[in-house]
């Protein structure tokens, strides 16, 4: 037995479905960790040759038989260093979630995920099988236990690893960001070592997946359940880890533990890593988006520049009769501090045309939010033209508390791509506003001040037809991401009627939300595959 060992994390951002490309990822990372870094053991994150999660390519047998070349050819191409790595397993007809150990150009075992993630985001019960038996390997004499992700968040699988005589317990993941993470991580490890107490090695995807975007902070707790080693959020990288050996126990040495900067400045950097890898692997060149001189167009212009570069941000402004001087201004002092180039093209004359040919029709109807919506659509009309011609992806700026209510126009403002706030409630957006400027001002201090306005009609501010925000997004706070009742949120200081005004809108727009564009999850509870309500309902809880 050895005095001491080195493993290394490999925080990566593993592609889905790039199967060829993860597992160059894989044997490069493998032969600089042993090569320049001198690791014994190196460990990648959950599903390390597809990508988390896959979603029904596991129900294509040609991908998982591309997996299964994948495999061999990196077992094949690695020596000298031990290797886990996740992977979708079929054996006797069913398909695992697993973790295989790589040790001299051999397959030393497989490890079968046991508790299969099937809340919020996930679906491993539609694809996977469980497993039920621990996987304990040596290097160096020194032995470890292998788990993939949930399981470490229930009792089971870490106390079958300390059963069958482990010292130390590693978790490979692929675990998502949203606000609070990193600390109910810490809680479910401690939790873990409650019975046993055994050095976790905790090991996590970076970058950003459709809706979910990984945050990395792979970090290593000794047995006392002390921080010894934290890897940074966002960031890939290969991260060391030294263990000496004492007596019988393993001992993971203090290391580079990085800063994890506060609640807000995290979502923001989600927002940005979210943001860049979406339009990035879907092969985008740059971005267009319109640039009203609102706060929701401004940030979303504002992440875009530090997820892409100010050269790849193309903003327009698109003013009608009822832009303001103001909107005007603001907007073109937004795109100067940013740096992005700034067009304007009226929506005017298609308004007028659209109008002029539907007047007919319309007969002695009376003005509605149909003329809004119309100049709303005009302007996804021309931003799509845009997209269109010049290879930008548009992206949309709507944010939660809007979507929340529908308040946003289908076929207008809800045009695009991706939206890169659609799970940030209004009152956080103007939090993120004050913290990005802190960096350097690029949100004109007017757009922050003034109250939101779609500008469709004369005067029209947001607040004429939905609550103040700080009441909004506390009862949408409360009702979509806790689940309370409407009793439980009037309880806590509510007006009833508001409460349920709230709660109708709510119900209501899942149409909206469901054609919507998707956007980077920050909170416990995003629309999209994490809250999936039917449209079609009679639960009408506020009538
Ligand atoms: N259950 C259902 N399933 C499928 N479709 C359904 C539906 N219910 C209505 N619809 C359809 O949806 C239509 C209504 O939705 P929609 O056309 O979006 O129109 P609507 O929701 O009536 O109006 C848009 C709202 O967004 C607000 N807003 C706020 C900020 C910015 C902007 C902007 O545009 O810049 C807009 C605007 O003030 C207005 O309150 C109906 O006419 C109907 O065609
Ligand atoms: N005059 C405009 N020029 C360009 N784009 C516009 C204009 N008006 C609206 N838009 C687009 O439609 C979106 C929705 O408008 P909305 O009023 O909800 O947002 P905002 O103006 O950015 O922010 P706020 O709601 O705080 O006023 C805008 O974010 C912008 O992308
Ligand atoms: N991939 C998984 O099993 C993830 C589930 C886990 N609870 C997490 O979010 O960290």
């Amino acid at each position: 037995m050895s005095e001491s060992l080195r493993l290394v994390m490999a925080q990566l951002d593993m592609r889905v479905g790039d199967v060829a490309g993860n597992a160059r990822q894989v044997i490069d990372a493998a032969v600089r960790a042993r090569d320049e870094l001198q690791a014994d053991l190196i460990v990648f994150p959950e599903l390390s040759f597809t990508g988390y999660p896959p979603e029904d390519l596991l129900h294509r047998q040609d991908f998982i038989n591309t997996v299964g070349q994948a495999i061999a050819e990196v077992r094949d191409a690695v020596s000298g260093i031990t290797l886990v790595v996740g992977f979708p397993h079929a054996e006797g007809g069913r398909l695992y979630n697993s973790a295989a150990v790589f040790q001299d150009d051999a397959v030393f075992g497989i490890y079968h995920k046991h508790h299969l993630a099937n809340v919020s985001v996930f679906d491993d019960k539609r694809y996977f099988e469980s497993g039920n038996q621990a996987l304990v390997f040596s290097v160096k004499g020194l032995r470890f236990g292998v788990s993939i992700c949930e399981d470490l968040w229930h009792p089971g699988p870490y106390d079958w690893a300390v059963e069958e005589g482990a010292q130390a317990v590693i978790n490979i993941n692929a675990s998502p960001f949203h606000s609070g993470k990193a600390a109910e991580r810490e809680q479910v490890i401690r939790d873990r070592q409650k019975g046993v107490p055994l050095p976790v090695v905790y090991v996590n995807l970076v970058g950003g997946q459709d809706e979910v975007v990984y945050d990395g902070v792979s970090c290593v707790y000794d047995a006392s359940g002390e921080l010894v080693v934290r890897a940074p959020a966002f960031d890939e990288g290969l991260f060391p880890v030294d263990f000496r050996v004492d007596g019988a126990r393993l001992v993971p040495l203090p290391g580079e533990v990085s800063d994890l900067p506060g609640d807000d400045a995290l979502i923001y950097q989600a927002l940005v890593r979210g943001t860049r890898d979406y339009v990035n692997k879907n092969g985008f060149p740059s971005v267009v988006l319109g640039l009203s001189g609102g706060i929701d167009s401004a940030m979303a212009a504002a992440i875009a520049v530090d997820a892409l570069g100010a050269e790849r941000v193309h903003a327009v402004m698109l003013p009608s009769r009822y832009t303001s001087q103001e909107s005007l201004e603001d907007a073109a002092e937004c795109a100067q501090l940013l740096g992005i180039s700034y067009e304007s093209v009226s929506i005017e004359a298609a308004f007028e045309g659209a109008l002029g040919e539907l007047r007919p029709l319309f007969g002695q109807q009376p003005e509605d939010v149909t003329e809004e919506n119309l100049q709303s659509r005009c302007r996804g009309l021309m931003l799509m033209a845009l997209s269109n011609k010049l290879g930008h992806m548009l992206l949309t700026t709507g944010n939660k508390s809007e979507y929340a209510v529908g308040y946003a126009t289908l076929y207008g403002d809800m045009c695009g791509g991706f939206a890169p706030l659609k799970d940030v409630y209004k009152t956080l957006l103007y939090r993120l506003a004050r913290l990005r400027n802190r960096a350097g001002e690029v949100i004109p201090e007017r757009i922050i001040t003034k109250a939101p306005t779609a500008e469709l009609r004369p005067d029209q501010k947001d607040e004429d037809s939905l609550p103040p925000y700080p009441v909004l997004d506390d009862i949408l706070a409360r009702y979509v991401d806790d689940d309370s009742s409407i009793d439980a949120i009037v309880a806590c200081g509510h007006e009833h009627a508001v409460v349920c005004q709230v709660v109708g809108l709510l119900h209501r727009s899942e149409y909206k939300r469901r054609q919507s564009a998707p956007g980077v999850k920050i909170t416990r509870k995003a629309f999209g595959r994490e809250r999936r309500y039917p449209i079609t309902s009679g639960y009408q809880p506020w009538k």
